[in-house]
This record gives C-alpha cells, structure tokens and sequence, in this order.
C-alpha cells in the first residue's frame, strides 16, 4: 500500500478489547497512513471498566502511553444496565486469560463522548471514528452536539450483518444487538458512515498456519497476540467449526486506513430494535419509491461493504504485526 499523502488520517479507536480489538489497534499504531489520537472504551467484549483497563494495557505494550484513553458508557443508550458480554469469545479479561497486570495509566478525566465531541470539534472533517464496539458513546455524541455528525469526517464501524445470520442469533450481530437503539441513531444521523459487517468480515479468516507466520516473528506484537489468540481460535473451533479466526476489528481498521481494500453500496439503514430480530441491520437500496411515507422515507444513505479483498487485508495485518 503506498503511504498516504501528506497528513497521517486522525483516528479515534472506539473499542472493548478484545482480542480481534487487540489486533486491530496494533495494525493502528503500525500504519504510517494514520495518527491515533485517542482511545475511548465501551463495553461489549468486556464491561467498560475492563475496557478502559485493558485499553491502557495495551497502549503500555506498544509503548504508545502518549496516546489518551477516555471512559465510555457503561449502559445502553436507553440506559439498560442488562448487558450482554460476549466474554466467552475473548476470556473472562478480554485477552485470552492472560492474568496481565494492571496497567499503571489511568484514563482521562473525560468522558469518551466529550473527548468525541471536543476532538470533532477541534479538527472538523478530519476526525475518523473507528468503532469497534456497540455504538453507544458514537449516538451520545451524537445526542450531545447536533454539529458532531457534521464535523466528525467518517464513522467506520464494525457491525451489522448484512443480508447474511448475525452471530449473536441468526438475526443480529454483537454490537448491533448490544446496543440497537444507538446504532439505529448513527445509521440514521446524516454522518458519513461506513459499515463494515460480518457479511464481509467472515471472508478475513487467520488461519492455524498464518498462526504459526505470526510465530515465525519475534516482533512484540506478535509475540504477544499469539498468547492472547488461543482462546479465540478455541471458541471458533467450538461455534463454527473452523480452523481459524474471524478478524473482524482487523478488517474494519484497515478498511478505514484503505478504503481501497472493499467496495461498498450505499442507502438507509435502519436497525429493528425489539422482538425476535432485535439488533437486525436492514438495507433498503433506494431504487424504488414506495408509495408510503414511513420510517424509511428520506433517510440518509450510508456506505455498506459488500467485497473485501481478504488476501490483502490478511497480508497488511501479518506485515504490521510482524514488524
Ligand atoms: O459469536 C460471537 N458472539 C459475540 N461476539 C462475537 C462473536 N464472535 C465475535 N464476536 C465479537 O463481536 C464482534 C463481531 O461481531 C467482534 O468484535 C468480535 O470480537
């Protein structure tokens, strides 16, 4: 991939690590083409005070303490404080059961959605919110400043399953069904939107033998991504039958640094947010007017990924990893 020109993109993780969160925030913090300026956590894989936790040990690895870590939500956008924690997928630490330390760093003393609001604000259009996690802190922002969906330059979230099964249940996808009424608030905000769905992430695949490339690497992040990676290759095994891992966070981050890696469709997404398909992402394409003025009517389009070029992106991730 050639550099970018001129200024590195800004990019604010929103993120619940995680380990494919791990990954993706690594592939970050190794691609010239953008600057992270920021971390803000939320809950999902973990619960938030996890996340921040192990949003700071993370950056202590990498050894990017510079970079500021903000507190998300800990309760949905209607303020349930039912949340669904998918630590069965990442180990009841987020990170593969490692038993880390406590990071020494604390978070800012700001809200993940005032750091949004500020840093959009600071940097209009220039600001790329990567969202990894249920869309809370991103519709908080939202709600918060009417000028955010304007300012801010792009949200690129992973999420929705689109016009495949969801994985959380046939119909809805993790961070979709972990907050539906945030997600339905950023799909319908006017915002510059890309979704990047598991329609698309389950064609990114880490195989046992790009495992063994990534131990082939006696690079730090390697090294510490295939400890954390055993527990997440056992969970694949156990749901998909697999021999390998999804990596959805890893996809979605690269296909913000390189929109070049996907191709996409645009129209209006809208998020069912009760009953049977609770979390359920729907397309509507545009290409009839129906006759009806409903919930669908004059709302604003966003960018869908359809095709991903999986090689690439599996090659980008090992390339930064292994540096
Ligand atoms: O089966 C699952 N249930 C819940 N969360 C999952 C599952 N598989 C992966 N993820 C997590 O949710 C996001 C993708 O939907 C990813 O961040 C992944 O780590």
């Amino acid at each position: 991939m050639a550099a970018a020109a001129g200024e590195p993109k800004k990019i604010i993780i929103d993120t619940d690590p995680g380990i494919d969160d791990a990954m993706a925030i690594f592939v970050a913090l190794r691609s010239p083409e953008v600057e992270v300026i920021g971390l803000t956590t939320i809950y999902g894989n973990v619960y938030t005070t996890l996340a921040t936790r192990n949003a700071l040990h993370l950056l202590e690895i990498a050894d990017r303490t510079d970079i500021p870590v903000a507190e998300g939500s800990h309760v949905t956008f209607t303020n349930d404080k039912k949340l669904r924690i998918a630590d069965f997928v990442h180990g009841a630490d987020g990170l593969g059961n490692q038993n880390f330390p406590p990071p020494e760093g604390k978070p800012i003393d700001m809200s993940a959605t005032d750091f949004l609001v500020e840093q959009a604000n600071l940097y209009p259009g220039k600001v790329t919110v990567v969202a990894l996690g249920p869309l809370t802190n991103i519709a908080l922002a939202i709600q918060k400043d009417p000028s955010f969906v304007k300012n801010i330059g792009q949200i690129v979230l992973l999420g929705g399953a689109f016009a495949v099964n969801g994985n959380v249940n046939p119909a809805a996808e993790a961070n979709i069904f972990g907050d539906p009424d945030a997600a339905d608030i950023v799909f319908t905000s006017g915002a510059d939107v890309l979704a990047v769905g598991i329609n698309v992430t389950h064609q990114v695949i880490l195989t046992d033998s790009d495992r063994e490339t990534l131990a082939s690497s006696n690079g730090k992040f390697a090294q510490y991504l295939l400890k954390i990676l055993e527990v997440y290759f056992n969970y694949h095994r156990d749901a998909y039958s697999t021999k390998g891992v999804y990596l959805h966070d890893p996809t979605a981050m690269l296909a913000a640094i390189n929109p070049s890696l996907i191709t996409y469709v645009e129209g209006a997404v809208r998020v069912q947010k009760n009953g049977i398909t609770r979390g359920l992402t729907l397309l509507y394409n545009k290409q009839k007017r129906f006759a009806e003025i409903t919930e669908w009517s004059d709302q604003p389009s966003v960018k869908v990924a359809v095709t991903v070029d999986a090689p690439a992106v599996l090659k980008l991730v090992l390339e930064r990893l292994m540096e």
